[in-house]
């Protein structure tokens, strides 16, 4: 059985959905009070005008970028309302639609910066259907209560295999040859075109994908090099070199797997070019930010580089359709008119398998979140996991309380909570930022509501969920 299954439809869980709680805002009376335990509870960050029994059908989802159809399925299999669309939207769209829903799932090209994310005043979590998680202030989103969760390697492997058949195509020409056939010539060279056994990869980055990689690239003879920020054990006879510059020197092929930060800005520029051995090749599936693309193209016409492919590129366009016409790319004639340049949409992650897996990791993420409050996974909150509420305990309730990381919150909550049976509690914090989950029983409606509301009314609170 799954981890969604097991967590979200305990046996019977069905039938009583329609009776479970939707959380309040501190003015707010209980309806229908459940006499049984059930997954609820939505955020309040805007006082809800009335308020109304809870199931899981109140639950909006928008899920934008095409997320693939196994993360769809277990989303409406828990019955919340999923709205699907191909696209990223432009921001006042995107805007407009966040303000109405409690949970948006998007991949690389959405971004959710602070000026969006202030808008979303019901929104509980984010659901990121990538790796990338640079397209979300994170830090806004932790400080107002959203959790974030991505899928941390679920699309390497297909990064890797990107890079490898990249790797043999540029040392070969491939992409010129197969052009020149397109248009009708056949031009059979040897020249400058080489064998992979024996070539040094230099890999910057050497997390999931950098050291996958690696492993590939020793399988084909490479001798692998690796710069990281961190000190990491190399894979197979794979070497860490101490700086950047010592592997533009040594290596002929340089691959970047960094995530974007300030740091990885323009990370490879004219000096950085400077560095690299003659005819040697760049892949850029990382993040667009972090080549300079001017810098790329004047080392391709001095011949300093014999070759590059890019999947990534600093404006990417919000759906299919054509790019280089569109005054995203303000370099698109240039790098057209080099020779031996790759040029994919960022298809780096785009395979049935990386898409199916993120899917379901990512749908399985929120729906623990959503029913449960646990945070296992989230990038930007504590993680904290407890195991599901089960329908035997009747008068239980969990209550999970986002705040701010100040001294004195646990006393206080815990003279809240102390006229009751605490089960089981356990908090956390990251940064500025704690979450705080209790199991409670022997609580009647009335005091789920004044818990909630004693809670509420404390200075640290971000955020105040029952479960019950
Ligand atoms: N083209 C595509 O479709 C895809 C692109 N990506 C991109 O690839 C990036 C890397 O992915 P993973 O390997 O899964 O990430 P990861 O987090 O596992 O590894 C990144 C590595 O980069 C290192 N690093 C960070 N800043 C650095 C710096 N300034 N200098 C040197 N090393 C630095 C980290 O210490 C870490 O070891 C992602 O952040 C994402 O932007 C990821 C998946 C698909
Ligand atoms: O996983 C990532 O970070 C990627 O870059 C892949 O993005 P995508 O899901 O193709 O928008």
């Amino acid at each position: 059985m799954s981890a969604a299954r097991d967590i979200a439809q305990p046996q019977g869980i069905e039938e009583r959905r329609v009776s479970y709680s939707l959380s309040t805002s501190p003015t707010a009376t209980f309806a229908s009070p459940s006499s049984s335990f059930m997954a609820g509870g939505l955020p309040h960050r805007a006082a809800p005008k009335q308020l109304k029994p809870f199931h899981t059908g109140d639950v909006k989802i928008l899920l934008l970028e095409n997320v693939n159809q196994t993360g769809r399925d277990i989303l409406k299999g828990q019955g919340y309302q999923v709205e699907f669309l191909k696209t990223s939207l432009p921001e006042d769209q995107l805007i407009e639609k966040i303000r109405d829903v409690h949970v948006i799932g998007i991949r690389s090209k959405t971004k959710l910066t602070a000026k969006v994310l202030q808008e979303a005043k019901n929104l509980l979590v984010v659901g990121c259907f990538c790796i990338g998680t640079n397209q979300v202030d994170l830090d806004y989103a932790a400080k107002h209560g959203i959790a974030v969760f991505n899928s941390p390697f679920a699309n390497s492997r297909s990064v890797a295999e990107l890079v490898i058949a990249e790797i043999i195509t540029l040392a070969r020409q491939l992409g010129d040859r197969s052009n020149e056939m397109h248009r009708g010539t056949w031009n059979k060279v040897s020249a400058k075109c080489w064998e992979i056994r024996g070539k040094t990869l230099g890999i910057v980055g050497y997390g999931h994908i950098g050291s996958q990689l690696s492993v590939l690239a020793e399988a084909m003879g490479m001798s692998v090099i690796y710069y990281d920020i961190l000190t990491l054990m190399a894979i197979g006879t794979a070497k860490q070199v101490p700086t950047l510059d010592a592997l533009l020197q040594e290596a002929d092929f340089v691959t970047l797997h960094v995530p974007e930060t300030p740091e990885t800005k323009n990370m490879i520029s004219t000096k950085q070019f400077g560095q690299m051995k003659k005819g040697s090749y760049l892949i850029n599936a990382s993040r667009g930010t972090v080549v300079d693309i001017p810098a790329l193209i004047n080392a391709m016409r001095d011949g300093k580089v014999a070759g590059a492919a890019l999947d990534v590129y600093p404006n990417e366009p919000a759906a299919n359709g054509d790019y280089f016409n569109s005054n995203l790319n303000q370099w698109g004639e240039d790098l057209r008119g080099l020779s031996n340049i790759i040029l994919t949409p960022h298809i780096g992650g785009s395979t049935e398998e990386a898409q199916r897996a993120i899917g379901v990791e990512v749908a399985e993420a929120l729906v623990r979140y959503i029913n449960q409050g646990v945070t296992l996974g989230s990038v930007n909150l504590p993680e904290i996991a407890m195991r599901a509420l089960t329908l035997d305990e009747p008068e239980h309730a969990r209550v999970i309380y986002i705040h701010r990381n100040v001294p004195g919150v646990l006393r206080k909550v815990n003279e809240i909570l102390a006229e009751h049976n605490v089960d089981k509690q356990i908090s956390d914090s990251k940064g500025d930022i704690a979450y705080l989950m209790a199991d409670v029983s022997s609580v009647k409606t009335d005091d789920i509501k004044n818990i909630r509301d004693s809670l509420d009314s404390l200075n640290s609170r971000i955020l105040t969920r029952i479960l019950y």
